[in-house]
């Protein structure tokens, strides 16, 4: 960085396209207890971040989209070593971060910016703008006084706002321009990457593609990387290049970003997807919303993490594999032969989940369900109408289902739920193994899709 207003990364060392960042097998975990008692007995961990590895590459948007709480900001705040992994490592330029002390860390962060989701508290606001701007300069020992100053209004410029307005203070400026504030701030040190932490989602949305475009340009003249975190997949596909899909601490897809909207492959990212507000009033916007809830991260699931609400659950024995080290009760559940028609397959699923959730009622007479008055012909009956419209399952899986139905018979909810995930969910592929597979891309270099149905 040789003049204050020169604009640029001129680290040299990395072309555009190049590596900038190695992320290998990453897992953040934090205990879930902060009581007294926790100190003395230990507590389970939550697995905010399991086992992710990705690539950052100069000169690009990669974007981390999912749902509240899968672990978007932990894993940004674990790339930039503001929080320290508990796993793995984080090779910035080749230099693993993981093995450097908080001293060493210093020099590079001012290689490393970030902007968040709320621009007013993240403003001093008893600091002037100029100020602010010049702060991350002032900390790393960067240009004189008046070179600083130089330097703040010339981003102040580049940001889309009025250098003149240098002396102004935050409350001052609208939610959009104190945004672009914190964009020159970030800028000032000539990052190679800023991690954005869902940096337009407190804007009304007029406002936000004002501000990605700026930010665009600025990646164009500052060949600046942006790690961009986001729950919004419009705002995703307005600004990304690339998109990692993280569901429950672990990366579901990873794609080029019109790979990935063209041509998604997991079932979590066609979720979300289908889960993007139609635009036209008109039309319906139900096309196969999420079940139920996320699971939590001090238990996940085992195998894919998505198993327990995906609806392509692939049915056991279906990849001709036997499953070695399952627990007993799984193992005792397991059929020797399953050979569903797919809708049929997909009919014990729901079935499968709505006895787990206890998501319909048997006798609408009793209130009370563990007594249900109902003769076994009858409940077979009305599951039938109410699962089982593409045809009765055969053969061993109907013997289980018949199983399940004399405990619901019985008002034992517990004893069929148990029954069913062990014989079905448990025994599925996607219950014993986790899923990490690549795919050939249609589009781009690269297509991640930790899916089994991809194997
Ligand atoms: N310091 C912490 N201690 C304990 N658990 C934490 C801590 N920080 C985050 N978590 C938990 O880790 C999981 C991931 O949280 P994180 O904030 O990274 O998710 P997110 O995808 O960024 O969500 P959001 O969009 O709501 O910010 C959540 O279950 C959260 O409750």
């Amino acid at each position: 960085m040789s003049d204050a207003t020169t604009v640029g990364n001129d680290t040299g060392d990395i072309e555009a396209g190049e590596t900038l960042m190695e992320i290998d097998h990453v897992s953040k975990y934090f205990s879930s207890g902060s009581g007294f008692l926790s100190g003395f007995f230990g507590s389970p961990d939550v697995k905010a971040v399991d086992d992710v590895s990705f690539e950052i590459k100069k000169g690009e948007t990669i974007a981390v989209v999912g749902e509240s709480g899968c672990g978007k900001s932990t894993l940004a705040r674990t790339v930039l070593q503001l929080l320290r992994p508990t796993a793995g490592s984080v090779r910035y330029k080749g230099q693993d971060l993981t093995e450097l002390s908080d001293k060493e860390i210093r020099p590079l962060r001012q290689n490393m910016q970030m902007i968040f989701q709320d621009p007013q508290s993240s403003l001093n606001p008893r600091m002037k703008i100029g100020q602010i701007v010049e702060e991350p300069m002032k900390a790393h020992g960067l240009y004189d006084s008046e070179g600083r100053t130089e330097r703040a209004k010339v981003l102040l410029n580049k940001v889309g706002l009025d250098p003149s307005h240098y002396n102004r203070y935050p409350h001052e400026f609208s939610g959009g321009q104190r945004q672009r504030v914190n964009l020159a701030r970030a800028l000032s040190t000539d990052p190679d990457l800023i991690m954005c932490d869902e940096p337009v989602s407190a804007l009304d949305v007029s406002i936000q593609a004002q501000v990605l475009n700026t930010m665009q340009e600025l990646q164009d003249e500052f060949g600046v990387t942006y790690l961009f975190i986001s729950h919004d997949l419009s705002v995703v596909r307005y600004i990304a290049d690339r998109v990692a899909v993280m569901y429950l601490g672990q990366i579901a897809e990873l794609a080029n970003k019109e790979e990935l909207f063209e041509n998604p492959k997991h079932p979590y990212t066609e979720a979300l997807l289908d889960a993007i507000p139609v635009p036209d009033p008109r039309a319906t916007n139900a096309r196969g919303t999420l079940e139920g809830d996320v699971p939590s991260p001090i238990n996940p699931p085992s195998g894919c993490r998505f198993r327990t609400r995906c609806p392509k659950v692939i049915q056991p024995g279906a990849l001709g594999k036997e499953p070695t080290d399952l627990p007993d009760e799984v193992q005792a559940a397991r059929l020797q032969s399953y050979e569903l028609e797919p809708a049929v397959w997909q009919d014990t699923l729901a079935f499968t989940r709505a006895v787990n959730r206890r998501s319909f009622v048997l006798d609408e007479g009793e209130s009370d369900q563990t007594e249900i008055s109902l003769p076994p012909e009858e409940v077979r009956t009305r599951l039938e109408s109410l699962f089982f419209k593409n045809g009765w399952p055969e053969g061993e899986v109907e013997r289980t289902i018949n199983a399940a139905i004399d405990s619901l018979s019985n008002g034992e909810w517990e004893d069929a739920a148990t029954l069913l995930s062990n014989t079905f969910e448990e025994n599925s592929i996607c219950a014993i193994e986790q899923p990490t597979y690549t795919v050939a891309p249609e589009r781009g270099d690269i297509h991640v899709v930790n899916c089994h149905l991809h194997r």
